[in-house]
């Protein structure tokens, strides 16, 4: 088999396992109002990391609908990996920089929900949200007895170049996400598995929390 048919291979099957995340989390209204995006490492034939290419969303999509058009490859500055009228997503830059900085990084998911955002702007002015003693901790292969982490929020740049800047000055390698004050998460891992269970043990804690403090005002 030419090294074209197995990349060509490898990009198709990365384009079915992003189209069943998509189809998932559009399911659990994780992608209100064309939000979220995701993207995934393709795994090629070439070791070199710096050559590596990635499936990303297109941008700007009804992302509970399945099109033909859905995802593309781009290379890891964010630029389409062959001549394509589709635009990547406008967070590209995003995923692209958590690709170069966190090791083994497979997957990036990001999606907008009410309490990834209200968590979001309550501990805004702390600079994190931390979680102590929760079972599902262990989804971030984080095992001791009453163990704590905290998630690190930042500001929600309009520049998206910045917006990656900040979120790679506060990655933490314990804790596999940053918050994004008033817009959303970004959740990695180094599967497609690792990063969806990730996302869902985060979810798991925002909602729990959210509803803990409205429940102890009654
Ligand atoms: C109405 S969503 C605003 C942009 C955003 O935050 C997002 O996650 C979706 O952007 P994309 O370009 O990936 O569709
Ligand atoms: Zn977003």
């Amino acid at each position: 088999m030419s090294s074209n048919t197995i990349e060509l291979e490898a990009i198709q099957q990365a384009f079915e396992t992003l189209r069943r995340v998509k189809e998932t989390f559009a399911a659990r209204g994780w992608f209100p109002a064309t939000s979220g995006n995701l993207s995934l490492r393709i795994k090629t034939d070439h070791q070199d990391r710096n050559r590596s290419l990635i499936a990303v969303t297109v941008s700007g999509k009804d992302k509970s609908v399945h099109t033909p058009t859905d995802f593309l490859v781009v290379d890891l500055e964010g630029k389409p990996a062959a001549a394509s009228q589709l635009k990547p997503s406008a967070e590209t830059l995003i995923h692209t920089a958590l690709y170069q900085k966190v090791s083994k990084c497979a997957a990036v998911f990001h999606v907008h929900t009410v309490s990834n955002s209200l968590v979001s702007e309550l501990y805004k002015h702390r600079g994190g949200v931390t979680f102590k003693g929760h079972e599902l901790i262990k989804a971030f292969d984080i095992w001791e007895e009453g163990a704590s982490i905290t998630v690190p929020i930042v500001e929600n740049y309009a520049c998206i170049p910045t917006l990656a800047a900040e979120i790679c000055k506060v990655l933490d390698s314990r804790v596999p996400g940053v918050l994004i004050r008033n817009h959303g998460i970004y959740v990695w891992g180094e599967s497609e598995f690792a990063a969806k269970r990730h996302l869902e043990a985060f979810e798991f804690l925002f909602d729990y929390h959210v509803k803990l403090l409205i429940l102890s005002k009654n």
